[in-house]
């Protein structure tokens, strides 16, 4: 959808703040480029709509040399959306987010229309907000107008440039949440400029993090944090690359444990029966449909009725797919020595620390061998 062919972008002075660039951003993907103070992001992203023009080099966007393309159109087409948003003050919220519709033609009940679902789509109430102007919105507001407005005449392609930079980091993190949600559903291709290498790895589908001018590293946040290419790279996402990967790895099916299991309206005399002969201390508690209801200790099973007469209910756990950093939090915060997990109510089995732990091993083994974790044997990951 962008693809970059040998783009070198030299300033006037002489300064070569893009080098023989070449990548591609497929259909849908969010790519997020990453790195230090000037090393060329704003530049890459402004050849893409020709806010700057590369000095070598073609950049096509769905199959065309953006250089070939009139820029006011082109802009029409990529949404734009930067730190300083870049309101008009005099106009309310929901004009602003109009803009570009009321641009291109549009009828202004058409585009206001559209303008007041954009605003509702980023969390803003429209009979709210739409009304005010930007002066009267906090910078989180702000922001998400700046975001309503990029989307506003439907772009496929959409550069941020970073869009949550001058928010307080609960707010970003809000931001960013809510921007990943939008993004399930509209799937927009997305070139996104951060010097933060918590959001780049939180939003990119894949990340390119930048030397000096050039892309030290092109992949998934997974493969990044595991396998860091230089040296450069690794200092660059950090000593805890490890815990940082914990949240961008999934909790698979075969990465759980299998603990005795009760079932809700079993008898609990001989439940417990069962427990005491295979040694087993407790067992989660399920109902005919396989449903979590809890679980149960294996002494407390004595004085009859049926299992479901004994069961502690279970607050926490978690749904498979979730980052295993989820897991990691539910097992520190109730001190537990392992934790449920669910597809829906279904129960699926438990992860334990130990598990987790060779969770995170084989994926970055995997990621190195290009291989799906499923495909890593436990005991084919080396110790230590
Ligand atoms: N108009 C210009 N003339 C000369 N040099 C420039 C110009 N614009 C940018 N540069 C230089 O090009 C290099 C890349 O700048 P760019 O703005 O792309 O970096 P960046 O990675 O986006 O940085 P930041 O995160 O600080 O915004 C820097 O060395 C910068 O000083």
């Amino acid at each position: 959808m962008i693809r970059f062919e040998q783009v070198t972008k030299r300033y006037p002075d002489g300064t070569t703040a893009v080098d023989g660039l070449s990548f591609e951003v497929a259909e849908g993907e969010l790519v997020t480029l990453v790195g230090p103070s000037g090393c060329g992001k704003t530049t890459t992203m402004m050849m893409v709509n020709r806010l700057i023009e590369p000095t070598s080099g073609r950049i096509l966007v769905n199959g065309e040399d953006v250089a070939t393309v009139d820029p006011v159109r082109l802009r029409r087409r990529i949404g734009y959306v930067i730190q300083q948003v870049g309101l008009f003050p005099h106009r309310t919220v929901l004009d602003n987010t109009a803009t570009v519709p009321t641009l291109v033609g549009w009828k202004r009940t058409k585009a206001r229309a559209r303008a007041a679902e954009l605003l509702d789509l980023v969390g803003l109430d429209p009979k709210t907000y739409g009304s005010r102007y930007p002066d009267q919105l906090s910078g989180g507001q702000r922001q998400r107008v700046g975001v309503a407005r990029a989307l506003a005449a439907d772009p496929p392609v959409l550069l941020m440039d970073e869009p949550f930079g001058a928010v307080d980091p609960v707010v970003r993190e809000q931001l960013q949440d809510e921007f990943l949600r939008m993004q399930e559903s509209v799937r927009k291709t997305v070139l996104f400029v951060t010097h933060d290498i918590e959001e780049a790895v939180r939003l990119g589908d894949r990340i390119a993090v930048y030397g000096q001018g050039r892309i030290e590293q092109f992949d998934t946040p997974g493969a990044v944090l595991g396998g860091p290419a230089t040296e450069y790279v690794a200092g660059f996402v950090g000593a805890d690359r490890g815990l940082k990967r914990l949240s961008v790895t999934e909790i698979q099916r075969d990465d759980l444990e299998q603990p005795p299991v009760a079932r809700m309206d079993e008898s609990a005399g001989r439940a417990a029966e069962r427990l005491r002969s295979g040694s087993a201390r407790w067992a989660v508690v399920l109902d005919a449909e396989g449903d979590l209801h809890g679980w149960v200790g294996a002494d407390e099973l004595s004085g009859g009725g049926s299992v479901g007469d004994h069961v502690h209910r279970m607050n926490s756990w978690v749904p498979v797919g979730a980052p295993l950093k989820q897991a990691f939090g539910v097992l520190l915060q109730h001190d537990a020595g392992w934790v449920a997990v669910l597809e829906g109510a279904r129960f699926l089995g438990v992860l334990t620390p130990a598990r987790l732990h060779e969770a995170l091993r084989r994926s970055v083994d995997a990621d190195a061998r290009g291989v799906a974790r499923g495909q890593v044997a436990f005991d084919s990951v080396p110790k230590g």
